[in-house]
């Protein structure tokens, strides 16, 4: 959505495509195959998949970032090779330069490793503000200053960092810095790839609490990628889990795996439940059980979805990694 055009879907992508094109000896890769997302204006969701299933990659893509190439890089970017998608009502594909960088200024994208990547030469000040000033070379010192230490501050940083080097931080604190940084434009749409990723387990939960009460009180939507299911459960209204490229399974945690129909997310789903009782000992055996109640029995021979997910909750509150 364009700030003018709230009610336009954040994402919309229909039977998406994305490959790797051959590079070197290695031939092109579809790293993702038809995929279907739709996100609504104000809502998150979440991507959870094994490494390798192409979250980042769509990730990269719907943030824009793989049509921008730095300088000097020879890093090879994916490409959308069929299907549609607009981000924010704009379509991707061959994107002329003034709306490549309108989507980036509107899509606030954190990279999966962008606290290990502050520039080391840079204090927090500088880093925060570089983008605004990439865009604009002649943007007012005094605006940028306070545009800078508001979003510090919003990430519950001390403004006494906005001296410091990120080798003077801690691991939690950089990554808050990249937030910062993702979020100094007040994007209409955040793409946080792995948002915990190297933080600490102690300050994952911190975390989690701070991007949810900045999407509330900022109001945008966004698209998390986790292989962890705790991240996505604090942070998210709907998930999407990928496998090998595919979007296997798509709702609400509780839709996505109760009844599950693919292997991979069933697969899972039994990892997530909580452990089932041993089985009592001095249970008479052989005998079949009549009155053995009917949601016991499995019933896959088919192969097929339910019509209807249960209504009863997984309960899966354990160690959530999807790898
Ligand atoms: N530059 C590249 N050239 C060719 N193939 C690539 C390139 N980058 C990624 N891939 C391949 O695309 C597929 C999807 O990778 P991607 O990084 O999107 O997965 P992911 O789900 O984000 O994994 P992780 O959780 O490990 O980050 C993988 O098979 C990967 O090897």
């Amino acid at each position: 959505m364009t700030r003018e055009a709230a009610s336009v879907h954040a994402v919309a992508a229909s039977d998406l495509t994305i490959e790797y094109p051959p590079h070197g000896a290695s031939p092109a890769y579809v790293a993702v195959h038809g995929l279907s997302l739709r996100i609504e204006p104000g809502e998150v969701v979440g991507l959870l998949g094994e490494s390798g299933s192409g979250k980042s990659t769509i990730a990269q893509v719907l943030s824009g970032r793989a049509f921008t190439r730095p300088t000097g890089s020879t890093e090879v970017r994916p490409v959308i090779t069929g299907g549609e998608v607009r981000v924010l009502g704009m379509p991707l594909g061959r994107m002329r330069r003034r709306s490549l960088a309108r989507l980036t200024f509107d899509v606030g994208f954190l990279a999966q490793d962008a606290a290990d990547r502050l520039p080391a030469a840079l204090t927090v000040a500088e880093i925060v503000a570089a983008p605004v000033l990439e865009r604009d070379p002649r943007f007012n010192r005094a605006e940028l200053g306070t545009r800078v230490a508001t979003i510090v501050d919003a990430v519950r940083l001390p403004l006494a960092v906005l001296k410091k080097y990120p080798y003077e931080l801690s691991g939690g604190q950089r990554q808050r810095v990249a937030l910062a940084r993702a979020l100094v434009f007040a994007p209409t749409l955040l793409i946080a790839d792995e948002p915990t990723a190297g933080v600490d387990l102690t300050l994952r939960d911190a975390l989690i609490d701070l991007v949810s009460e900045l999407q509330r009180e900022r109001a945008f939507s966004a698209l998390v990628v986790s292989h962890d299911l705790h991240v996505l459960r604090g942070l998210t209204n709907r998930i999407g889990v990928m496998h090998q490229g595919v979007l296997v399974a798509l709702g609400t945690i509780d839709e996505v795996f109760t009844d599950p129909w693919h292997p991979y997310v069933a697969k899972l789903a039994e990892a997530l439940a909580p452990p089932r009782d041993e089985p009592d000992d001095e249970e008479p055996d052989e005998e079949p059980d009549d009155e053995a109640p009917d949601e016991e029995a499995p019933d896959d021979e088919d192969g097929l979805e339910d019509e209807e997910p249960g209504d009863e909750q997984p309960g899966a509150e354990p160690a959530e990694q999807a790898r």
